[in-house]
């Protein structure tokens, strides 16, 4: 069977987007997600995301496959893309600017702003090691700037969940990191029970971060949306940074708010669509 789907990108993080409003199933498995995502015999993607029907009172809820066929809890550059994509979808009968999409972070927000890019209301961070997962402190207390042992070396790290878990370390310079020898050793340390995205960040100053990413289950990727919003927590937490920064990453810029008055984060920047198929 021949399935349509839209090829989208939120900062060169790139996704394939499947129409599967009409049922509460992934129209394709893990197995054949991995098959679509590989970039010579496939489509070519981080990820397969599905817009399913909404639960708990939410318009649509997202599902995602990481391009290794693993199911993230989140996607900060994918619910963007996503957001973007329903609008294609609704076409002349959208009704309204924003969607509550259920996933299994929570109900996270996207608003189409005029601009053409997404807002999205990321929800609150969460920085108990519990909640991470981590073993690297007792399980009620929060993990900022602890020495943890990769590769013979101590870095020095904090933990922040955005729904999918995320270990940041804040380096003098990004460019020097050996990412693709050293993010799969953080990914896979033990003391992450379920594996763990990776973020390298060097402060240019309070209200601006450079960021390279290793992400579980996709590798090097251009950008991680749910990767800049727990950066500039950890950034934050570690008093390098104020609560609105730009962050750059190799496929373009993110605006980043820790909010004062409600806590929760806001992310924004683009998606776009770049072709639409069958497969
Ligand atoms: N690129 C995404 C994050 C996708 C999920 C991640 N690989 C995980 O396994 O948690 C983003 O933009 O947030």
């Amino acid at each position: 069977m021949a399935i349509e789907f839209s090829k989208y990108h939120g900062l060169g993080n790139d996704f394939i987007l499947i129409d599967n409003r009409s049922s509460s199933t992934p129209l394709i498995t893990p197995e054949a997600a991995v098959k679509w995502c590989d970039r010579h015999f496939g489509i070519g993607a981080n990820g397969v995301i599905f817009a399913l029907p909404g639960d708990n009172g939410a318009d649509y809820t997202m599902r995602i496959f990481n391009s290794d066929g693993s199911e993230p809890e989140m996607c900060g550059n994918g619910i963007r893309c996503l957001g973007a994509f329903l609008a294609e979808l609704e076409g002349l009968s959208r009704t309204k600017d924003h969607y509550r999409i259920h996933t299994l972070a929570g109900v996270i927000t996207p608003q189409l702003m005029d601009d053409g890019q997404v807002k999205v209301d990321m929800g609150l961070p969460r920085l108990l090691a519990e909640e991470i997962p981590t073993t690297l402190t007792p399980a009620d207390s929060k993990v900022i700037n602890q020495p943890l042992e990769v590769a013979g070396k101590t870095w020095d790290v904090t933990c922040v969940s955005m729904g999918n878990p995320h270990c940041i370390t804040f380096v003098e310079d990004v460019a020097a990191i050996q990412l693709e020898s050293i993010g799969p050793k953080f990914e896979h340390h033990p003391v992450f029970p379920q594996r763990t995205n990776t973020e390298f960040i060097q402060v240019v100053n309070r209200n601006y971060l450079k960021m390279r990413v290793w992400e579980r289950g996709a590798g090097i990727t251009l950008a991680c949306g749910t990767g800049a919003c727990a950066s500039l927590v950890a950034g934050v937490l570690n008093d390098l940074c104020d609560r609105t920064a730009t962050i750059e990453l190799p496929g373009g810029l993110l605006e980043i708010e820790w909010s004062e008055i409600d806590q929760r984060i806001y992310m924004t920047g683009p998606a776009e669509r770049v072709f639409t198929g069958k497969f």
